[in-house]
């Protein structure tokens, strides 16, 4: 077994807010494998978006701030990188999609001078050269007639193609590893179907590997090898796209399930409300809103991540060697959706 291209562990990222110390990301593992794509899923508030920002360390300093933890990339600890070190990382090996391409793309230049710019923040290489490149790389993401619509202005193009050229701009550095932020999310399913598809085409392609935040879990059935459950800055369940759809371990797990579309009954959204960043509850985040939550969940802390399956762990007591894993697993999820597959 090789070493994964990015190892987090026990990563703490806080902010410091007039309401208190928020804890964002409380004591996170995961890994990323060459070529993979891992997704991070959990409501809104869970941790994704800082957790991702922490890999490369864009947490806006102060207030946020990186406490504990190990954020290993191909080897190398960002957390003791310089910031030319991290500049390198960050685009050439690191590369972000965030869900708004608005946000990524400068209104006042066409989109093909921002693709060369990309080309040659790189590489160093020629302005035709890098041109050239940049037709390429648009051509590559489905821009049609790439040569003529390089000239043009992200205004001119639909959310969906801006998306697209985001994504060259991204590819420009040729990383190993695409971090992608909800980068479907303000766009229409026909549209998403699209850009996950591209996305999958690049990814074996280049044998990179992509980490995909979401909040949908039709998505991630759709995309991901391994998940990686968030909830309330912890993580609640880690497995293979088979085990968390197949026998989703962890209660909090199966409550987002339950709220899929064509999964059993009608959509339910989970019971309660999120955590509170600044106060979370003791125990187990999740045992205010978990319906098997005994006693046991309210006393201890967040349990350790307990294995389930050799590829899943769930951070949950029921899977503790003493206790009934029976009453948690007991409800048996449907099978996943055929075209989901
Ligand atoms: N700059 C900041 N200052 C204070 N708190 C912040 C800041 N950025 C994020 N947070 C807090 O950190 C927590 C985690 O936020 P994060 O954006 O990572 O959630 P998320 O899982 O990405 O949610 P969403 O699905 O809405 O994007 C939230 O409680 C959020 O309010
Ligand atoms: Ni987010």
């Amino acid at each position: 077994m090789t070493d994964p291209l990015l190892s987090v562990s026990g990563l703490r990222t806080t902010f410091e807010t007039s309401r208190g110390t928020v804890k964002a990301v409380d004591g996170v593992s995961f890994d990323v494998n060459r070529g993979e794509t891992v997704c991070l899923v959990g409501e809104s508030g869970s941790g994704k978006t800082v957790a991702c920002e922490s890999i490369t360390r864009l947490i806006p300093t102060p207030p946020g701030e990186i406490t504990d933890g190990r954020i290993v990339f191909d080897g190398e600890d960002v957390r003791d990188c310089s910031s030319s070190e991290l500049r390198e990382i960050r685009g050439d090996r690191i590369a972000y999609v965030f869900q708004n391409p608005q946000n990524a793309l400068d209104p006042v230049y066409s989109v093909g001078r921002q693709v060369a710019e990309s080309v040659r923040y790189h590489r160093d290489v020629s302005k035709s050269a890098a041109r050239r490149r940049a037709v390429e790389l648009l051509d590559r993401v489905g821009i049609p007639k790439a040569e003529v619509r390089a000239d043009d202005y992200p205004h001119e193009f639909s959310g969906g193609m801006r998306q697209r050229v985001v994504i060259a701009m991204a590819l420009a550095g040729e990383p190993d590893l695409l971090i992608a932020d909800e980068p479907t999310t303000a766009l229409d399913v026909t549209i998403e179907a699209q850009i996950l598809e591209l996305l999958a085409d690049l990814q074996d392609e280049r044998d990179m590997a992509i980490l995909f935040v979401t909040h949908d879990l039709g998505v991630v059935a759709q995309i991901a090898d391994r998940v990686v459950v968030l909830y309330a800055g912890k993580v609640m369940e880690r497995g293979s796209v088979h085990d968390i759809f197949d026998h989703p371990a962890h209660p909090y797990t199966q409550a987002l399930l339950a709220c899929l579309p064509g999964r059993g009954a009608s959509l339910q959204p989970i019971g309660g409300s999120m955590a509170d960043p600044v106060s979370p509850p003791s125990g187990c985040r999740f045992h205010p809103r978990c319906p098997h939550a005994t006693d046991d969940c309210e006393r201890s802390g967040q349990p350790p991540l307990q294995g389930v399956t050799d590829s899943q762990h769930a951070s949950c007591i029921f899977y503790r060697e003493d206790r009934d894993s029976s009453v948690v697993l007991g409800a048996d999820p449907e099978p996943i959706p055929e075209e989901r597959q």
